[in-house]
């Protein structure tokens, strides 16, 4: 007759290296998101709602600097070349937040294949994603179009900026 090893109890599965190191790896995760999501704006933070409305084309390069380390901490991000004013969601995207690799870049690459990061790319075409990598990207562009201000394109190299008749100076506020 064959001895046979008994079944591992939940606990013997739950306390496994492997298991464990990754529970510990979601609870970090969550952890980030739920603080991002409830820490009250710093006191030094500038009133970031009411940032004039910036309504232009940019380049990969002239996007880089809207990553919130400016002293505006204005926040701006690219999905499938249409450029958003993340600000109001600066908990996830400004310094030290959830996403703030996605600050000041193009994002579709990341979004579409769930990687947080932005291309560092001159241009990133992503004429290589998959269809189901390119139907993520329109829904992540979806989201963003509900809930955040449109800025513009971000421009293909040799690409000219449009003139944006609703145009509103930096100076100008909003509310
Ligand atoms: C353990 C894995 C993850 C968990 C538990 C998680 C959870 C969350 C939660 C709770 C929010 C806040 C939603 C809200 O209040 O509107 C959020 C936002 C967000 N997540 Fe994740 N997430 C995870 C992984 C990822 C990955 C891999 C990506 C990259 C593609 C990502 C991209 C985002 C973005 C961009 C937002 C902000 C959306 C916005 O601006 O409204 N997440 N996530």
């Amino acid at each position: 007759m064959s001895q046979t090893e008994p079944e591992p109890t939940l606990w013997d599965e739950l306390t496994s290296p492997v298991n464990f190191t990754l529970l510990l790896v979601i609870a970090y995760l969550i952890y980030k998101i739920l603080r991002a999501k409830f820490e009250p704006e710093s006191e030094a933070a500038p009133p970031i709602q009411r940032l004039p409305k910036l309504r232009k084309d940019l380049t990969v390069q002239e996007l880089k600097k809207y990553d919130g380390t400016q002293p505006d901490g204005r926040v701006l991000l690219a999905v499938n070349g249409v450029i958003f004013d993340v600000t109001r969601g600066k908990s996830f995207y400004g310094p030290g937040g959830p996403y703030a690799a996605f600050a000041g870049t193009d994002a579709t690459r990341g979004l579409a294949t769930g990687t947080v990061a932005g291309s560092d790319k001159e241009y990133d075409d992503v004429s290589d994603l998959t269809p189901d990598e390119v139907s993520a990207a329109k829904e992540w562009e979806e989201q963003f179009t509900g809930k955040y201000d449109i800025v513009g394109r971000l421009l293909k190299p040799g690409e000219s900026p449009k003139q944006y008749s609703d145009d509103e100076s930096e100076g100008k506020k909003t509310q």
